[in-house]
């Protein structure tokens, strides 16, 4: 056995919008398998990649590579929150939120190369009712979005619009009780989301200013909403001027909590969760190391 730092590819068979590209042909010909020794898994079902991190953080590999979209990768993301081994991502997601705000290239060939010569960094995690995420979490709009779209065979930009569009007109409101450094906030709320990352991904920026480093989670709330103001929200996400829209308010801080008298629709990641009626959010501070261009 060579003396080569280790990283290992869990591939998401079935995550992506692209076609079948062969990943395995591509590493062989893009990685410099004179600096790294590798390996390659595939998920059999639903949480495999988590263990199969697990294994290899305990195996004290140098990095494991989550092959998919921002599902995959916080599949993979949570098993080595607090280990030596770095999380890297080949983006094969629609949105990839996670891959974009660290720069990640989104061409494979170039995503491959860059793990030959990247750097390890550290990042913060959230976790909301003890769950984790690594990009944003909501509660709300965002989430009854995300619980559409999981149900849609069409992925990317165009289907979120759409349905964004079509959704906004039958959502309401509902009133939650919020408690942000140590003050209670008494609102209605349409959307409130939780981000650690700038972005849901597809470069919808929902917290332009978020600083992954920080320590600190940005809260975006937007407290009722109608298609005029939609659209125009929609308008100020994807131009990085949400931060300066009237109808978003932000709050930084390191954990929050959130009553409702209804149960609301969460989601992680953009994965839709269920409903509930009490949120505990937390940010943990450096809590992953990322391999990401140098
Ligand atoms: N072998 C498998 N069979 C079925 N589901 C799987 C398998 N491996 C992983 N999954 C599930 O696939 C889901 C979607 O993965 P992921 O988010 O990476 O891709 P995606 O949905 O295509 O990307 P995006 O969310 O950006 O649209 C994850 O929730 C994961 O649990």
């Amino acid at each position: 056995m060579s003396n080569l730092p280790r990283i290992r590819f869990i591939i998401n068979p079935v995550s992506g919008t692209r076609s079948k590209v062969d990943v395995a042909a591509r590493i062989k010909l893009y990685l410099d398998h004179k600096k790294l020794d590798h390996d390659i898994v595939y998920t059999d079902y639903a949480g495999h990649a988590t263990e199969l991190a697990a294994a290899a953080a305990a195996d004290n590999y140098y990095a494991v590579v989550a092959v998919g979209g921002d599902g995959t990768v916080n599949e993979v993301a949570r098993s080595l929150q607090y280990t030596n081994t770095a999380l890297a991502i080949l983006p094969k997601g629609s949105g990839n939120g996670l891959a974009r705000h660290l720069q990640i290239p989104l061409q494979l060939n170039n995503a491959i190369k860059m793990l030959n010569t990247g750097q390890i960094s550290q990042i913060d995690s959230g976790t909301i009712n003890d769950m984790p995420f690594f990009t944003t979490a909501g509660i709300g709009f965002d989430a009854y979005i995300s619980s559409v779209f999981a149900g849609s065979k069409s992925r990317g930009l165009k289907t979120y619009v759409e349905l964004i569009v079509k959704e906004v007109r039958n959502y309401r409101h509902l009133p939650v009780k919020v408690w942000i450094n140590d003050k209670e906030l008494v609102t209605d709320c349409f959307v409130m989301a939780f981000a650690n990352a700038a972005q849901y991904g597809n470069n919808a920026y929902i917290a332009p200013l978020a600083d992954i480093r920080d320590g600190l989670l940005d809260i975006c709330l937007i407290r009722q909403l109608d298609v005029v103001k939609a659209l125009n929200l929609s308008y100020c996400m994807l131009t990085k001027q949400l931060a300066n829209a009237q109808s978003a308010e932000y709050f930084k801080t390191t954990q929050v909590r959130v009553e409702t008298e209804q149960p609301m629709m969460f989601h992680a990641d953009g994965e839709y969760k269920g409903k509930a009626s009490q949120f505990d959010v937390k940010l943990n501070p450096l809590a992953l190391k990322v391999l990401i261009p140098s």
